[in-house]
């Protein structure tokens, strides 16, 4: 039997902090048709957030390192604030969307990233995502939207990187559904100049992948975005794509596709 097709749509902190180009997306993630699944970051945020109450922002490969008033911080601005904001919106353009975190019903469950010399504290790395529950809303016509906020089973939450979050879902729902995993943010798509807005590389393989790395075409957020494209895809997912708001519209041309 073919599987069903699902959407899995993450958005990121650049185009979240932009409410006029925040709102034009979600209605047109409102009209998409078919199952899906949003998930969305809100780093931008959360940075801002947190040096107005006097806390000191600090990422390392990508990653924000979490302590005790971080997490607290984190979680009120994505499960909170942010979350509730995309939702309210949502329900306004009359897409059935249901906020929360990796510690609801236990979608997203986590433990404490643990790497040699970094302290990371509470960050998160994806162990399981339950599928059937998730499936369970899919399948009630209720969009489910993730934020970056996950737990351990142990009372803990784990702030977990959104790009993560995002093709941990894809995968694991690849099980039940055909999954086509977008990334969006602020520009059309993988550059080839980063001061060419219009220079997108319209097609990346594997092999294109370690070529653009080692001339350094690709860095910074890119490196982990990119790596979460080819793990995805590597473990599943039938389509991965990254691009600008315009993604979720029928009429986009220009953007980027990742295959193996
Ligand atoms: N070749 C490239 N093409 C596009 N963006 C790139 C490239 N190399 C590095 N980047 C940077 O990666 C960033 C996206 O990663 P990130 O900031 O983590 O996005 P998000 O918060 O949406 O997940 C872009 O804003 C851009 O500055
Ligand atoms: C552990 C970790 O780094 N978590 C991320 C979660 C938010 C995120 O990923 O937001 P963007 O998609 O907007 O970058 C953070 O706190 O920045």
């Amino acid at each position: 039997m073919t599987k069903q097709t699902l959407k899995v749509v993450k958005i990121g902190g650049n185009v979240i902090n932009n409410e006029e180009a925040l709102f034009s997306f979600l209605k047109d993630f409102a009209d998409l048709d078919g199952p899906k699944i949003l998930v969305h970051g809100g780093g931008r945020k959360a940075t801002e957030v947190s040096s107005a109450m006097g806390l000191e922002p600090k990422m390392i490969n990508g990653r924000r390192v979490t302590d005790e008033a971080t997490v607290e911080v984190v979680t009120m601005v994505y499960a909170g604030l942010l979350n509730k904001k995309i939702v309210a919106q949502l329900q306004k353009n009359n897409c059935n969307a249901l906020g929360l975190s990796g510690a609801d019903a236990n979608c997203i469950l986590a433990h404490k990233r643990i790497v040699k010399d970094v302290d990371y504290g509470f960050a998160g790395d994806v162990d399981a995502i339950n599928s059937e529950i998730i499936d369970v809303l899919l399948q009630n016509n209720v969009t489910p939207v993730f934020c970056a906020i996950t737990h351990d089973k142990n009372g803990q939450l784990l702030n977990t990187n959104a790009d993560t979050i995002a093709s941990e879902v894809a995968i694991g729902m690849s099980e039940l559904y055909n999954t086509e995993l977008n990334f969006v943010f602020e520009l059309k798509g993988v550059l080839e100049s980063i001061n060419d807005k219009d220079s997108v590389i319209t097609e990346i393989n594997s092999e294109k992948y370690k070529q653009l790395i080692a001339a350094g075409i690709i860095a910074d957020g890119m490196l982990p975005k990119m790596h979460n494209c080819f793990n995805a895809l590597e473990e599943g997912v039938s389509k991965v794509k990254i691009g600008d708001a315009s993604l979720v519209k029928k009429s986009t041309k220009l953007y980027t596709t990742l295959s193996l």
